[in-house]
C-alpha cells in the first residue's frame, strides 16, 4: 500500500488555508498540536513508568508545540522539566513560557545534565519549517556545499546529538529535529544517524516520515473534509476523544491493533 504523505509546498499552502478559509488562529492549532504531543507521550510513557519528562524547544512553532505539551504534561501529573534557550520575544511564546512558570515548571539552560534525570524526552527542536530562510539556505547549500545539518547554529547542535546519543526514549514532534522534510535524514551534522523513537506527525504525514520506521502517531484532529478533500489527504479516523492516532510506520494507514 503506497504511503501518502503531504509534499513541503502542499504543507505551506495547507497550513494558510487553515488560518485563512478555516479561520484558525496558531494558538488554536499550536494548542491541539501541543495536546496530540501530550496524549502520544502519555500513551507511549504513563507517569506510572516515570514522571521525569524533558521538552527540549527550538525557535519556532515547533518549540511553541513543546511548551504546550509540557503544561498538558504537568496536568497528568507528570514532572516536566524545559529546554528552551532561545527564547522567542513573540508574545504568544512568552505567553506560553509564563503558563509554565505558573506552574512552577522548571526550565533548565543545562540540557545534557536534566537528561541524566529523565525517563522521556520531547525533541520540538525543530520541525517541518515552512520559513523562507530555509529555502534561501537550501539554495544557497548548493553552492556551498553544506548541508543542512550541518548549518543548524548554536546551541542546538549539542542538543541534538544528545537526543542521537541518549538511551532515553525520544518522541519527535513533527520531524525529527534537522531532518529533511522531503529527504528525511540528513547525510552530516549532528542530526546523522538520529532515530527518534517515535514521531508525532502534525496535520498529516511528511514525505521524510517514509524513512522512520519507530512508533508512528498522527495528530492535530482539526481538518475539515473540505479542507482534507482539497488537498488529497486521507485521514485515518481519530477513536473516540483521542488527539492521535497511530499510524503503521511501513504504510502509513492506521494501525490494527
Ligand atoms: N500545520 C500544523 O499542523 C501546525 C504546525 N505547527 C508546528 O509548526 C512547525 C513549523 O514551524 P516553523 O515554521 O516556525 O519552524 P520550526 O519550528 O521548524 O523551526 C525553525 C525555526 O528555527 C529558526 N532557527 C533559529 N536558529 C536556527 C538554527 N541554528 N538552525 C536552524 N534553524 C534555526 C528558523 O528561523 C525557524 O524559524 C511544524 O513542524 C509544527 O510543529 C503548530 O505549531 C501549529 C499547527
Ligand atoms: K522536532
Amino acid at each position: 500500500m503506497a504511503f501518502k504523505t503531504l509534499s513541503a509546498k502542499s504543507a505551506v499552502a495547507l497550513d494558510k488555508e487553515l488560518m485563512s478559509t478555516g479561520a484558525f488562529s496558531i494558538d488554536q492549532l499550536m494548542e491541539l498540536a501541543g495536546l496530540s504531543v501530550s496524549q502520544a507521550v502519555y500513551r507511549l510513557h504513563p507517569p506510572s513508568k516515570g514522571k521525569n519528562v524533558l521538552i527540549a524547544c527550538g525557535p519556532g512553532n515547533n518549540g511553541g508545540d513543546g511548551l504546550v505539551a509540557a503544561r498538558h504534561l504537568w496536568h497528568y501529573n507528570y514532572r516536566p522539566t524545559v529546554y528552551y534557550p532561545k527564547q522567542s520575544k513573540n508574545e504568544l511564546y512568552q505567553r506560553l513560557a509564563t503558563q509554565l512558570n505558573n506552574l512552577g515548571v522548571p526550565f533548565t539552560e543545562d540540557f545534557e545534565g536534566a537528561l541524566k534525570d529523565t525517563n522521556h524526552v520531547v525533541d520540538a527542536i525543530f520541525g517541518t519549517s515552512t520559513q523562507p530562510m530555509f529555502k534561501f539556505r537550501d539554495f544557497a547549500n548548493r553552492f556551498t556545499g553544506f548541508s543542512f545539518s550541518g548549518e543548524v547554529r548554536e546551541p542546538f547542535p549539542a542538543a541534538i546529538k544528545a537526543l542521537k546519543e541518549t538511551t532515553v526514549p525520544v518522541t519527535s514532534v513533527d520531524a525529527p529535529s534537522s531532518w529533511d522534510i522531503e529527504n528525511g535524514p540528513p547525510s552530516e551534522g549532528p542530526g546523522k544517524g538520529f532515530y527518534p523513537t517515535a514521531l508525532v506527525s502534525l496535520t498529516a504525514p511528511k514525505p521524510l516520515a517514509k524513512f522512520f520506521h519507530g512508533r508512528h502517531f498522527l495528530g492535530g484532529r482539526f481538518v475539515s473534509p473540505e479542507i482534507a478533500q482539497k488537498y488529497d489527504l486521507e485521514l485515518p479516523e481519530y477513536d473516540g476523544i483521542d488527539q492521535i492516532v497511530e499510524l503503521d510506520p511501513k504504510t502509513g494507514q492506521k494501525l490494527k491493533l
